[in-house]
């Protein structure tokens, strides 16, 4: 195994490949240790705010056993407690990455504010959990937007608002995909994205050699995106002094990006690619973020994601993904921000203002505590935040539509494991794609997304052992009304199956588990507290580019959205994004920027009108 400081040259890798490549399948794996419910926290605390129990009661002691391990570590203070006497400038309804990025933008300012996240620890999706010695993130480990130059590294910029900052170990590769069988490729098709532009271009061209120009043009559009996305000062796209300021520096980026807010890629790789294998090749490239293939994904979000990835590079956080939302935290907390734990909030609050409309004040949480706030702002999924936080009779006119065009992503069915080290001898890349068979790349479990973060530190494992972490789309359709004997079965059978598939790119891996956890979309559901376990939306229909995404701001005065239902949408880094306009959004509108109201409010009002056209 080797330690990971820099890039590798394709020549290394293609050594490194022989070794794994596409192999057989292995024997049936061998269950080591009690599989046990992934969850990352205390149940005690789940078990009083979730009425969707997934759990059989029979592992309630392995339950208990693992819980003791979860984070926190006793060193760290959990905040259960903030004055509920008190006006806050903005209270945000969770602390995930979306809502952890406003708070420190906001605190920044000098707002006051207050976030109440149900859990007990920050980063919601993005954080992580221990389990017998192995630190395990809880989402994926592919962390775009911690570079160190331009304007696109967001996280690195969010966590400097509030002093902060995280040392990171350079992924050589962005993902290594392992693709189906064809005439052209009877091995297979695999393809690593490396860190350095050219030298992923050369080894895509050199599967395609007939396509080079194509290849070549169509990721250049990408980079027209990227470099112009990467000289704007990030903020809110709702605020038009900001968005004027930022033409009047830079009028090409803007026109460029104002150019490609229509489009999907599929239309631009169409443009430049004829050959149908390498257009699913575009798909895939799409899908493993977007969850959608080209044609359903908005142009200006894969100019970030396939420029970013050898700009700024893919830089993995040490200690873990849930350092990022730890250190955020604690700077929220330096600088003034309270943070409150184990509060779940039941209803967002509105009150009748003098023009006969509703305007959010503030929010009630389960044990009955009111926090009261000049703006409130949520960090749930939009389905969450009106039908649940507001209620079904609520929903204004702008959400009725966004459920018409937007349907829930799938959730995902994951397995984090431990290994015997020498399942992963020679392994230098943390991210890979298995896919078999393309006519599964949108079915339920077809694409299997697979994660080894102790490549890149190994300091998340014991000595000896290492991780692995799979997982596959998933719907929670598949996962309900089954009896409790019937979902464990279940789920075993899942694992076995997906374990079975790894061992084609992990040799002997079935057979070297040491620890194995596995989550299905009804834990995301539950732990996450996220409907369905869905992971943002998607068109239901081909969108016109990025037109028909909400931005911030609600139809309820008072009430933003932040996070992956807000403009761009998933990914951590997109929902940092979200989070830099929000707090800009709410700046402004509390009066802490400055603004020209009058065309704020004309502006507010076209940019609904073309929202609602589009
Ligand atoms: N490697 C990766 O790229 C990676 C890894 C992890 C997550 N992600 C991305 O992160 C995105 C999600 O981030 P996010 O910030 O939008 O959401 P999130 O789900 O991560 O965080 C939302 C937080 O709100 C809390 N919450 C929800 N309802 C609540 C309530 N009623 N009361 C109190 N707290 C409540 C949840 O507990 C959670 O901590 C996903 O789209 C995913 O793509 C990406
Ligand atoms: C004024 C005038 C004239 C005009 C105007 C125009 C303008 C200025 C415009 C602008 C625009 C903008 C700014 C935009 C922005 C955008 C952004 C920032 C975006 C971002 C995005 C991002 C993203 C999407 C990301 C994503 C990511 C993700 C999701 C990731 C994921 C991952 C995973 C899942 C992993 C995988 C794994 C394996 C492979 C294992």
């Amino acid at each position: 195994m080797r330690l990971t400081t820099g890039p590798t040259s394709a020549a290394s890798h293609a050594q490194a490949a022989k070794t794994k490549g596409l192999r057989g399948v292995a024997p049936a794996p061998r269950t080591v240790g009690a599989p046990i419910f992934s969850g990352v926290v205390s149940d005690s605390v789940q078990a009083s705010t979730s009425a969707q129990s997934s759990q059989p009661a029979s592992r309630a002691s392995v339950r208990a056993s693992a819980s003791k391990t979860a984070y926190p570590p006793s060193s760290r203070v959990i905040n259960t407690e903030a004055p509920t006497d008190v006006e806050y400038d903005a209270v945000i309804v969770g602390g995930g990455m979306g809502g952890l990025a406003t708070a420190a933008r906001l605190v920044a300012k000098g707002a006051k504010v207050v976030v109440l996240e149900k859990y007990l620890l920050p980063g919601g999706s993005a954080a992580h959990f221990k389990r017998e010695g192995y630190t395990f993130d809880v989402g994926s480990s592919m962390m775009f937007g911690m570079g160190t130059e331009g304007t696109t590294n967001l996280i690195t910029k969010c966590l400097e608002s509030v002093g902060k900052k995280i040392e990171t170990v350079p992924d050589p590769t962005q993902v290594v995909y392992h693709l189906p069988k064809s005439e052209r490729f009877p091995k297979g098709l695999e393809v690593a994205v490396w860190r350095k532009y050219e030298e992923f271009i050369d080894e895509l061209a050199a599967k395609f050699p007939h396509e080079r120009e194509g290849i070549k043009k169509f990721y250049d559009e990408c980079w027209r995106i990227f470099d112009s996305l990467n000289v704007l000062d990030l903020k809110s796209l709702e605020e038009p002094r900001y968005l004027l300021g930022e033409f009047a520096k830079q009028p090409l980026a803007c026109l460029t990006l104002a150019s490609f807010l229509p489009t999907n890629t599929g239309d631009v790789a169409r443009k430049h690619i004829k050959d149908p294998e390498l257009l699913r090749f575009i798909d895939i490239e799409c899908f493993i973020w977007s969850t959608v293939p080209a044609d359903l994904t908005p142009m200006i979000n894969a100019g970030m994601v396939f420029c970013d990835r050898h700009f700024g590079g893919i830089n993995y956080p040490v200690g873990g993904v849930g350092r990022i939302g730890e250190e955020l935290a604690a700077g929220i907390e330096e600088y003034g921000g309270k943070i409150v734990y184990k509060a779940n909030v039941k209803e967002i609050l509105l009150s009748p203002q003098p023009d006969g409309s509703q305007r959010a004040t503030g929010v009630r949480l389960a044990d009955g505590r009111v926090f009261k706030g000049k703006t409130v702002i949520s960090n749930a999924t939009r389905w969450d935040t009106f039908e649940g936080l507001i209620g079904k009779d609520k929903l204004p006119e702008s959400e009725q539509l966004f459920r018409k065009r937007f349907k829930k992503s799938p959730s995902f069915f994951s397995i984090h494991m431990g290994v015997k080290a020498q399942v992963l001898e020679g392994e230098k890349d943390c991210h890979h794609i298995v896919l078999e068979d393309w006519a599964k790349m949108e079915k339920a479990r077809g694409v299997l997304f697979v994660s080894l973060p102790t490549v890149l530190d190994p300091s998340l494992a014991p000595p000896g052992n290492h991780i692995v972490h799979a997982f596959v789309p998933d719907w929670i359709e598949d996962w309900q009304g089954l009896s409790v004997e019937e979902y464990e079965a279940k789920k075993e059978a899942v694992a076995d199956d997906i374990c079975r598939r790894l061992d084609a790119i992990l040799p002997g891996l079935s057979s070297n588990i040491t620890f194995r956890e596995v989550g299905t979309p009804r834990t995301h559901r539950r732990f996450l507290n996220r409907e369905d376990g869905t992971y943002g939306p998607i068109p239901s229909r081909r969108p016109l580019g990025m037109l028909s995404m909400p931005f911030n701001t609600t139809d309820i005065p008072g009430l933003y959205c932040v996070g992956d239902s807000a403009f761009p949408g998933q990914g951590v880094n997109a929902v940092v994004f979200s989070g830099f306009g929000c707090a800009h959004r709410v700046l402004t509108d509390l009066g802490r920027e400055p603004a020209w109201p009058v065309i704020d409010k004309a502006f507010g009002a076209l940019l609904r009108t073309v929202r609602n056209a589009s």
